[in-house]
C-alpha cells in the first residue's frame, strides 16, 4: 500500500501533570450555619496539564473543614496528589467518561475530589474542541440562571439590611435564611421579621442543615408555613424522617445533605421523600452524576434547585454549565459563592446582574484565573508576606 495515503496517526493527548493548590480566601462577613461558622473559604484548585498544551481547571471545596462532610480541602488535595494523579498520568485526556470510570475503580468515595478532577477534564476537553462545557454535556437550555442569596450573619437587623442592599443592587430576590443554631421560637421570630421587612417582592426559604429532631421539625414546618416561608431545606438528618415530614405542611421540603448522588436520589425518589432536590455537583460526585440525579428527580416529579458548596469561581461555573442543561430548574439556583468572597480571582469577573448569573460562553468553563491573585492567596503564598489588597466590597 502506498504509505502516502495512510491516515496520519495522531496520538491522543494524554494527561502529563495533575497540579493541586489550596487557596485561603477571605469572606465578606462570617457565614453562620447550624453546623459551623465560616470566617473564610478554603478552595482546592486542580490544574490538569495535558500533552497538547491544554490546561483544565477544577475545584474541590467544602464548608467548615470537616463540619459538613467526610472530605476536607486538605484531604481533597492529598488524595488527588497521592491516589488520583498516578491513575490519570499518561491516560487519554479526551475520554472523560472512561477516565472517570477508571478513577472510580481505583478510588472509593471521595466525591468532592472526583468532582474536581472531572471538572478539570471537562474544561480541558471543551477548550480542545472549542465548546463550552454545557454544550459538551448535551447543550444548554438557558444562558442565565436565577441566583438566591443566603442571609447568615446571625443577626436579624443585619440580615434585613443585607437583603435590602441585594434588592437595590438587583442581585438577588430569593433569600435563604440559615437557621437551626438558635432555639426554634427565636428562629421562627427571625424568619417572620425578615419576611415582614421584605414583603411580597421576595421569596423566603430556610436551611436548617439537619439541626432539628423530627418532632421539632413538625412544629417548625407548620410555624414556617404560617409566616410565609415557602421552602425548608433539610430540617432533619434522617432521610426516613424527611419522608415522614414531606407533604404534611403547606411548605416545600428540600433534600440537601441526604442527597449524595444517584443512589440516594433513587432511594428518596422511590418513596417520594422530598418535594425538591438541591443538586450539588460535589455532593453528587461530579457533573455526570449531577445530571443523573436531575434525571431521577424529573422522572419522579421532584423539583430541582441548583445548589452550592459555596465554591469559588471554578466550582460555581461548572455548576452553572450543568444547571444550564437541566430540562427543569423549578427553584432556580444559589450559585453566589464567588460573591461571598472579598477577592476576585478571575481576570474577568462573572456577570451577576438583574437577579441572575450569566453562564460563560467561551470554550471549556469559559474563564481565566488571575494567576497573580491565585499565587497571592495560595496557602503559604505571597499573602503571608504582603498585606491584604483592597477588598472588593
Ligand atoms: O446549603 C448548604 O447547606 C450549604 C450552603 C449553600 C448555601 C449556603 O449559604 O450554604
Ligand atoms: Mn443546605
Amino acid at each position: 500500500m502506498n504509505q502516502s495515503f495512510a491516515p496520519l496517526a495522531t496520538a491522543a493527548p494524554v494527561i502529563s501533570r495533575v497540579e493541586t493548590l489550596i487557596l485561603d480566601l477571605p469572606t465578606i462577613r462570617p457565614h453562620k450555619l447550624s453546623v459551623a461558622t465560616m470566617t473564610g473559604q478554603v478552595v482546592t484548585l486542580v490544574r490538569l496539564h495535558c500533552s497538547d498544551g491544554v490546561t483544565g481547571l477544577g475545584e474541590g471545596t467544602t464548608i467548615g473543614g470537616l463540619a459538613y462532610g467526610g472530605e476536607s480541602p486538605e484531604s481533597i488535595k492529598t488524595n488527588i496528589d497521592t491516589w488520583f494523579a498516578p491513575v490519570m498520568i499518561g491516560q487519554d485526556a479526551t475520554r472523560v467518561g472512561s477516565l472517570m470510570a477508571r478513577i472510580g475503580r481505583m478510588v472509593r468515595e471521595n466525591r468532592f475530589a472526583k468532582s474536581a478532577v472531572e471538572c478539570a477534564l471537562l474544561d480541558a476537553q471543551g477548550q480542545r474542541v472549542g465548546l463550552p462545557v454545557s454544550e459538551l454535556l448535551g447543550g444548554r437550555r438557558r444562558d442565565r440562571l436565577p441566583v438566591a442569596w443566603t442571609l447568615a450573619s446571625g443577626d436579624t437587623a443585619r440580615d434585613i439590611a443585607e437583603a435590602e442592599r441585594m434588592l437595590d443592587l438587583r442581585r438577588h430576590r430569593v433569600f435563604k435564611l440559615k437557621i437551626g443554631a438558635r432555639g426554634l421560637r427565636e428562629d421562627i421570630a427571625h424568619v417572620a421579621a425578615i419576611g415582614r421587612a421584605l414583603g411580597d417582592q421576595v421569596s423566603i426559604r430556610v436551611d436548617v442543615n439537619m439541626a432539628w429532631s423530627e418532632h421539632q421539625a413538625a412544629f417548625g414546618m407548620a410555624a414556617l408555613a404560617d409566616v410565609g416561608c415557602e421552602l425548608v431545606e433539610q430540617p432533619v438528618a434522617s432521610a426516613a424522617a424527611m419522608g415522614r415530614l414531606v407533604r404534611r405542611f403547606p411548605i416545600a421540603l428540600m433534600a440537601d445533605e441526604s442527597l449524595t448522588g444517584p443512589d440516594s436520589a433513587f432511594q428518596i425518589a422511590r418513596v417520594q421523600g422530598a418535594d425538591v432536590f438541591a443538586v450539588k455537583l460535589e455532593q453528587s460526585g461530579g457533573a455526570f452524576d449531577a445530571l443523573r440525579v436531575a434525571a431521577i428527580a424529573d422522572a419522579a416529579g421532584i423539583g430541582l434547585y441548583g445548589g452550592t458548596m459555596l465554591e469559588g469561581a471554578v466550582g460555581t461555573v461548572i455548576s452553572a454549565h450543568v444547571f444550564a442543561t437541566f430540562a427543569n430548574l423549578q427553584w432556580g439556583t444559589e450559585l453566589f459563592g464567588p460573591l461571598l468572597l472579598t477577592e476576585e480571582i478571575l481576570t474577568e469577573p462573572l456577570d451577576y446582574s438583574d437577579f441572575e448569573l450569566t453562564v460563560p460562553t467561551g470554550p471549556g468553563l469559559g474563564l481565566t484565573l488571575d494567576s497573580d491573585r491565585v499565587a497571592f492567596f495560595a496557602r503559604d503564598g505571597l499573602r503571608k508576606t504582603i498585606s491584604l489588597p483592597q477588598a472588593r466590597i
